[in-house]
């Protein structure tokens, strides 16, 4: 099993990060909440301040953690750990994704997202965090 960490990060005004995998690679085209593969040793929460350090040159703190996401694309299984996120410093700028939006609940969901990260977004809209 590969544990990945994932963030939804909020602005305040009830928007989330949406960010958009680069074309060509694995998912290039989909959205994601930013984040990535937990390194041995590491917590999935620092996994998670790591990953949002280098994706998007923010310091965050890691609050609510919602419920993982087990999803195989074929490749054996992830588990997405998903983590309410506020930001300390910075503003987001996108190192490796092709795209970042900040996104209210109907844009939400017009975007193409990574499948395993459909319940996720469902979660939270039922838990109306704003
Ligand atoms: N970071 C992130 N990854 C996600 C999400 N949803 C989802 O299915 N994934 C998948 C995509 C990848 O297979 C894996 C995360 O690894 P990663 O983001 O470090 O991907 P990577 O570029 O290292 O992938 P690869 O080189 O191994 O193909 O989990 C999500 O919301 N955030």
């Amino acid at each position: 099993m590969i544990e990945v960490v994932a963030g939804l990060i909020l602005d305040g005004t009830g928007r989330l990060l949406a960010c958009k995998r680069p074309e060509g690679k694995h998912l290039g085209g989909k959205w994601e909440f930013p984040g990535g593969k937990v390194e041995p040793g590491e917590s999935p929460s620092d996994a998670l301040v790591r990953e949002l350090e280098e994706e998007l040159g923010i310091r965050v703190e890691t609050a609510t953690a919602l419920t993982p996401v087990v999803w195989d694309y074929g490749r054996g299984p992830i588990r997405l750990h998903p983590f309410l996120c506020r930001i300390l410093s910075g503003q987001p700028h996108p190192h490796e994704h092709s795209e970042i939006r900040w996104c209210g609940p109907d844009e939400l969901g017009e975007l193409d997202w990574a499948e395993a990260d459909v319940p996720i977004l469902e979660e939270w809209r039922a838990m109306d965090t704003r």
